[in-house]
C-alpha cells in the first residue's frame, strides 16, 4: 500500500528539524531540496504547495530521499477525515495531521483508517492550539482557558484516542512531556532563532530552547526559506543543536 516513491529515512535521520516548504513555486522548493542533505531535516508540504502542485510534489521530494510531513490539518466529519488520512498513507508520507478540535470520534476514525498500513502507517498527529494564537484569539472563540491549558486538554484527548502525538508550542513541551508521557510525540512550529522576526507566530521559542524542552520535532519555515541562503541557514541551525 505504500508508495514505491518513498525511501524511508527514519533510521538514518536523527535531526529534529522539519523544514516547512512554504514556497509558491516548485522550482524554488526543489532547488532548495537539491542543496540539502536528507539527514539534516525532514520536509513539510502544507496547504500552499499541495494546493499548487498536488501529490506529485510529495513524490518529487520522496524520490530525493526526504521523509515528508503532509500538513493538511484535516478537520471534517469522521468518515471524510479517515479517508483523507488513508489517502495520505497511500502516498507513503512519514507524518500526517488532523485538528484535535474535530473531536474524539474524528480522531479515532482517522487512527482506525491507518490500521491496514501496519508498520508503514505514517505518524498521526493532531494540532492542538495553533502557534499563531494567543489568549485573546481563544477568547474571541468563546474559549476562556489559556492557550496552554486548552492545548493540554486537546492533547489529552488526542492521546486517549491513540494518536502518536500533537502539534503544540515548544513553550508547552516540558509540561506536556511530564503530563502525557515521554513517548507522546511533540511537534512544535513557532520556532524562531534568536533575533529573527516572529511574523504571525505568537507562542514562539528558539531552536535551542525547544531542544532543551525535549520536543521531538521542530518545524521551521520562513527563518530558513526566506533567508539569503536557505541551505546554509539550515546547516547552521542543525549545527547549533548538536
Ligand atoms: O501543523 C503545522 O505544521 C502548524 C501548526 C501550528 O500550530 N502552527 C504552524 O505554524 N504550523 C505550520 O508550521 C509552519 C511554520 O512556518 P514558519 O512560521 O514560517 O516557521 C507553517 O507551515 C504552518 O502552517
Amino acid at each position: 500500500m505504500k508508495s514505491e516513491n518513498n525511501i524511508n529515512n527514519n533510521d538514518l535521520n536523527t535531526s529534529p528539524i522539519v523544514v516547512a516548504l512554504d514556497y509558491a513555486d516548485k522550482a524554488s522548493a526543489l532547488a532548495f531540496a537539491d542543496k540539502i542533505d536528507p539527514r539534516d531535516c525532514r520536509l513539510k508540504v502544507g496547504k500552499e504547495m499541495f494546493t499548487h502542485f498536488g501529490p506529485q510534489m510529495v513524490k518529487d521530494l520522496q524520490t530525493r530521499g526526504f521523509d515528508v510531513f503532509l500538513d493538511l490539518k484535516f478537520h471534517d466529519i469522521p468518515n471524510t477525515t479517515a479517508r483523507a488520512v488513508a489517502a495520505a498513507a497511500d502516498l507513503g508520507v512519514w507524518m500526517v495531521n488532523v485538528h484535535a478540535s474535530g473531536g474524539a470520534r474524528m480522531m479515532a476514525a482517522a487512527k482506525e483508517a491507518l490500521a491496514p498500513f501496519g508498520k508503514d502507517a505514517p505518524l498521526l498527529i493532531a494540532v492542538t492550539v495553533l502557534t499563531s494564537m494567543e489568549s485573546s484569539d481563544l477568547a474571541d472563540l468563546g474559549i476562556t482557558l489559556s492557550p496552554a491549558d486548552y492545548a493540554e486538554r486537546l492533547a489529552r484527548l488526542t492521546r486517549d484516542c491513540g494518536l502518536d502525538g500533537v502539534v503544540c508550542s515548544a513553550q508547552e513541551a516540558t509540561r506536556f512531556k511530564s503530563a502525557l508521557g515521554q513517548a507522546f510525540q511533540l511537534v512544535t512550529p513557532g520556532i524562531r532563532p534568536a533575533g529573527s522576526k516572529a511574523d504571525d507566530q505568537r507562542r514562539v521559542m528558539t531552536p535551542q530552547e525547544a531542544l532543551a524542552a525535549s520536543v521531538d520535532y521542530m518545524v521551521i519555515g520562513r527563518p530558513i526559506t526566506q533567508s539569503a541562503d536557505p541551505a546554509q541557514t539550515l546547516r547552521d541551525i542543525r549545527a547549533s543543536l548538536r
